[in-house]
């Protein structure tokens, strides 16, 4: 047996089960998913229960030898190994030369694990002890603002992985009838975008004496968050006075340093540890800070152990019935050898609205990668293409595209029980019932898709007939959770982001690192520069300030267009939504 593609050198393309792959496509390019379907027996060995949760990968077009083959496969790559050594607190992100673990941010209290030869599950509930101990604070009334209301309004700041997994937990539990009732009266809102308009947007109508923010960085340095952070700032001090960021701002970070320079109390500062990647980080203080203030730490601790009965299940349970390597190995099946670059996550749940977003992030920027683990260049692309709404909005969207245009397999994600329930009097079925109505038929239209003869048969007209053929075999798999709870929002959090490894695992590519993010700060900073020189001058871009003439032209074109209003006298310069907020 091959060990590891990583030992050896080489690519996972020249592993002989990669090869029998690549064979077996001709295979299955002869079989159709309406004749799969009909054959219960693979459908019942495509069918996975487990921790509660229903995987149906019926739908994709795989053969229990495809499954077999991708086993192989991931022998072959020694994906148990790598998962492993994941656990293990191995440094398996080599570039920057760092351990991957967060699964340890949703540990118990009792798990031991290791990083350089430390337990660091004390070190994570030494701070899950310190947001219980403040977030109760808060909630209570016992920490309240500088004129002494309570702080019911909180603002996080952050972005990328500071932002869209918490946004995606917020967004899952504020319809949840438990964590409606624990998050009465209280607000919690997201700013990220450095565009005014979302500062503009995150405090409009907030009275800062009832207000709380949270830095959510774990560089501190992240220009988007730090404007915003002294943009903030200074909406507080301009109306409580200086001393109101002791008691009005509190920092996520792992760079507890900056966050004092900055003139937050360390004290008020809740950390995490670089192996705890940005966007593998909602479990870390990072979401669990903001959440806890909103829905309060126990509700959060069933998140937390949501997130950990996955990481269980995918750690111990064989290949065959492990959901995230079951997700990942078909994905890559798709992607790598049926030659589908795009995934669509389609939630038939409107408290998953944020889940493709935050997938995004968390599989784009982990697989999204152009070498090895050694750094060899790859001779295929990695990664796909995430993108989703809720069904049934989709359906009114881009399934157009994805019924008759291109194929793109679907991970279609339906809930038992509704967080809301609707039946109105003399409908035929609740509104929810309507929705999986939905759910249920949209993975066989895709499936099945509609022939010529059916069309002939229910009289469509000759000329309409080709508008109107479905061609189906498309492939798409279901997951269905009993309800959408903090434990199971948990739940299929960690199975996105364990099927991600397992697809990173496999192209034996660094799926935690994110150079490809460097290039384009690295060039605005140098337009900030030349912007700053220009304005305060009062003067054009010139050829040798170093840009192209089309970006030369472009910036002139910007810099004509609006007269900078540079520091007005005594104060700093806010929208007008933020002016008329709160006072
Ligand atoms: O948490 P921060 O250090 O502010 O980083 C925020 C984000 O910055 C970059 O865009 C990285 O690519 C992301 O992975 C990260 O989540």
């Amino acid at each position: 047996m091959i060990h590891s593609t990583n030992k050896k050198g080489g690519l996972v393309t020249e592993l002989p089960a990669w090869q029998a792959l690549k064979e077996h496509v001709n295979e299955i390019e002869k079989t159709h998913l309406r004749d799969l379907l009909h054959d219960e027996a693979r459908c019942m060995g495509l069918i996975k229960e487990c921790e509660g949760i229903y995987g149906d990968f019926t739908r994709q077009r795989v053969t229990q030898k495809t499954l077999e083959l991708l086993f192989e496969l991931a022998e072959q790559s020694n994906l148990r190994g790598k998962i492993n050594a994941m656990f293990n607190g191995e440094h398996i992100n080599s570039t920057e030369d760092r351990a991957v673990l967060h699964i340890a941010t949703r540990a118990h209290r009792n798990q031991k694990i290791f990083v350089d030869g430390k337990d660091v599950v004390p070190d994570v509930w030494e701070v899950l002890d310190k947001i219980k101990a403040f977030s109760d604070k808060v909630r209570n009334g016992e920490w309240l603002g500088v004129t002494g209301k309570p702080l019911k309004n909180v603002v996080a700041i952050g972005i990328g992985g500071s932002f869209l997994g918490p946004l995606f937990v917020h967004t899952a539990l504020r319809t949840e009838p438990v964590a409606m009732r624990c998050s009465r009266d209280r607000s919690l809102r997201f700013l990220a975008n450095v565009d005014p308009i979302d500062v503009a947007r995150a405090l409009d109508g907030l009275d800062p004496e009832e207000t709380l923010v949270v830095v959510v960085s774990k560089t501190f340095t992240t220009a988007e968050t730090m404007l915003n952070a002294r943009t903030v700032r200074s909406w507080l001090t301009s109306r409580l006075g200086p001393e109101s960021v002791a008691k009005h701002m509190v920092a996520v970070s792992t760079n507890l340093k900056l966050v004092k320079e900055f003139g937050i109390d360390p004290e008020n500062a809740f950390g995490f540890w670089d192996w705890v990647g940005g966007r593998y980080s909602v479990c870390s203080a990072v979401g669990l800070l903001p959440l806890s203030l909103q829905y309060g730490f126990d509700l959060m601790q069933e998140f937390l152990a949501g997130a950990n009965n996955i990481d269980e299940h995918f750690k111990n349970q064989p290949y065959q019935d492990n959901l995230p390597v079951l997700m990942g190995l078909t994905s890559l099946w798709n992607v790598s050898f049926l030659g589908h670059g795009a995934k669509a996550i389609l939630p038939y749940c409107q408290a998953l609205s944020k889940l493709a977003p935050h997938i995004q992030q968390v599989d784009m920027e982990s697989n999204g990668k152009g070498v090895d683990i050694n750094g060899v260049r790859l001779p295929f692309e990695t990664g796909e293409i995430d993108f989703g709404e809720p069904g049934t909005n989709g359906q009114h969207s881009f399934y157009q595209l994805i019924h008759q245009g291109r194929v793109v397999p679907c991970e279609f994600i339906g809930i038992v029980r509704s967080q809301q329930s609707v039946y109105l009097k003399g409908e035929v079925v609740s509104n929810h019932d309507e929705l999986m109505c939905n759910f249920f038929a949209q993975a066989d239209a895709l499936a099945y898709g509609k022939t010529p003869e059916q069309l002939r048969s229910d009289n469509v007209p000759d000329y309409l007939i080709p508008h109107r053929v479905f061609t189906g075999n498309r492939p798409s798999m279901s997951i269905m959770l009993p309800s959408c709870t903090a434990y199971t929002v948990g739940q299929l959090l960690a199975i996105y982001e364990h099927r991600i490894a397992v697809q990173g695992f496999i192209w034996n590519i660094n799926s935690f690192d994110q150079w490809g993010v460097e290039l384009g700060k690295v060039l605005a900073s140098k337009v900030r520069t030349v912007m700053n020189s220009a304005r305060t001058r009062d003067r054009k871009i010139l050829p040798q300030d170093g840009f192209n003439y089309s970006t030369t032209r472009m910036i002139n074109k910007y810099l004509e267009g609006k007269t900078q209003v540079l520091y007005p006298e005594g104060h700093d310069s806010f929208p007008i939504d933020m002016l008329r907020s709160g006072n």
